[in-house]
């Protein structure tokens, strides 16, 4: 059968879908001091405040098409360390000839360097007939995240599986669906019966059997690939590179570090750094010279983030789990070596990439969030934004980001620290520009310079000016801030 492509399959499901995701959404949007779909779509009707339910249904659609489509492109932050772009698209190149020639396809995807980031790699998707879509007898059922993960172009791994069919023995076919209900049982055997909840994410090849995936206690179970990936509806070209060499990165995290700048011999703090992508990237544009304090909050997290950091040829950064709105001590004046807290004033360089609501993910299949839930967000961030402004030195640069779209924890967030911080802090261009500028909203009071200054990555992002790999991203923002010197 021939496959017909993402969209027109996944479409219709994800509409069904999205009906709960869309009524969800709706409350939320009740509860926000501002409105998102109008703040993003149509700034003059804002003003005018039509109805929701008359005027915004397409404009939710066209959100809830954003949110349930995967970004067509794979991005690579290479390691120029240990590689040169060239090299690294030279074994991309050579994974998917590989996998072009087992599974049968003609076409290969595209790979090149992005113009702007210099480490940056692209890979586009593949075309779409190369995908074989027939379901398969033999299933295999995962959880959403991971469901997510696969149509992003991951393998499957065995602490994903949740169920899987009897009769599955290594080098089987199986097709692979995510549990929406969440109601699966693990180690289930039998088909899962629940059509409307379950959403086919691809097929793929056994690498384990059942028993290799559920039998033994927890502490024995396997942790590698169960299931090659061979067709996913999404067509995201899936690529596999030791991590020394380069991760797979979003384009717009990837640009968050340039936007910041170290420079080796900077004292810098990633102030909410694990899994570690953009610390590693941070001690990679520092060309490994200089300090770099990395923390979270909680053990398990800084663990992840160790074992990140060595896989990537970074073990000089200092790690620590702690709570980064405590990390400042103002009491004390001696130096920054060991633990935090730390003095006011220590650091050339800081990234808050904050806590968020997320809502910038993409595919977005399904979400627990409620409105409260979304609204502590911006309260957090604030905290963290204080210590920051406090740990930065006069003349020091700090960078704020999120992965999400929503303007109160954006915009809003830059207009609430120019007005908390006069004459502290001042806004500067987040260099270089990628993204849409900031969204304006009633009674907002950042300036068309201002909102010039951030960027922005959402459905909204025009692809004029811009390549498509820039555009179609997850959600994004990114604002840069300096210390006025005293
Ligand atoms: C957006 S993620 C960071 C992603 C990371 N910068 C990267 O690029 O790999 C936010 C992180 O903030 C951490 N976090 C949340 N509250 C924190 C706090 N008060 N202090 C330190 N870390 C915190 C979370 O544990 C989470 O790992």
């Amino acid at each position: 059968m021939k496959f017909v492509g993402y969209e027109k399959l996944s479409t219709l499901k994800l509409y069904t879908k999205y009906s709960n995701f869309a009524k969800k959404m709706k409350k939320w949007l009740d509860t926000l001091d501002v409105n998102l779909i109008e703040c993003m779509y149509d700034n003059k009707r804002l003003e005018q405040k039509p109805s929701l339910e008359k005027d915004s249904i397409p404009k939710l659609e066209k959100l809830q098409n954003w949110f349930g489509s995967v970004p067509r492109f794979t991005t690579i932050r290479t390691n120029p360390a240990t590689g040169s772009s060239d090299t690294i698209i030279e074994i991309i190149k050579t994974q998917l000839q590989e996998q072009a020639a087992s599974r049968g396809r003609k076409t290969l995807p595209e790979v090149k360097q992005d113009p702007l980031l210099k480490d940056c790699v692209v890979v586009s998707c593949w075309d779409e007939q190369s995908m074989n879509s027939d379901r398969q007898s033999q299933e295999v059922i995962v959880d959403v995240k991971c469901g997510v993960a696969i149509l992003r172009g991951a393998d499957l791994f065995a602490p994903g599986v949740i169920a899987m069919s009897s009769e599955t023995t290594i080098g089987s076919k199986v097709s692979v669906y995510a549990d929406l209900a969440q109601k699966c049982l693990w180690g289930r055997t039998t088909p899962y019966s629940d059509l409307e909840n379950k959403m086919f994410v691809g097929n793929g090849i056994a690498l384990m059997t059942r028993k290799d995936i559920f039998a033994g206690s927890t502490k024995d179970r396997k942790t590698g690939r169960a299931i090659e990936m061979t067709d996913i509806p999404s067509r995201v070209s899936s690529i596999s590179l030791p991590p020394k060499y380069g991760i797979l990165q979003n384009y717009p995290s990837i640009l968050c570090s340039h936007v910041l700048n170290p420079q080796p011999g900077d004292i810098v703090l990633d102030m909410c750094a694990s899994p570690g992508n953009k610390t590693t990237h941070l001690a990679s544009l520092m060309k490994h010279e200089g300090t770099l304090i990395a923390l979270d909050r909680s053990k398990n997290k800084v663990e992840k983030l160790d074992l990140n950091c060595r896989l990537q040829g970074c073990d000089w950064v200092r790690t620590y789990a702690y709570n980064s709105i405590e990390a400042v001590d103002k009491q004390k004046i001696s130096n920054i070596d060991g633990p935090p807290p730390y003095p006011k004033n220590s650091f050339d360089k800081i990234l808050l990439d904050a806590p968020c609501s997320a809502l910038g993910q993409r595919p977005h299949i399904n979400t627990s969030m409620t409105a409260k839930h979304i609204n502590s967000y911006p309260i957090m961030q604030k905290r963290l934004f204080d210590t920051a402004v406090s740990l930065l030195k006069p003349g020091g640069v700090l960078v704020y980001s999120t992965c999400t779209i929503l303007v109160q924890e954006n915009e809003g967030l830059v207009e609430w620290a120019l007005n908390t911080y006069p004459g502290v802090i001042e806004l500067v261009r987040a260099d270089p520009l990628v993204g849409s500028s900031g969204t304006e909203w009633p009674g907002s009071q950042l300036t068309s310079d201002q909102r010039k200054c951030l960027q922005r990555f959402g459905p909204d992002l025009s692809q004029d000016s811009i390549e498509p790999h820039q555009s179609d991203t997850i959600g994004f923002f990114i604002a840069k801030f300096r210390k006025i010197p005293t």
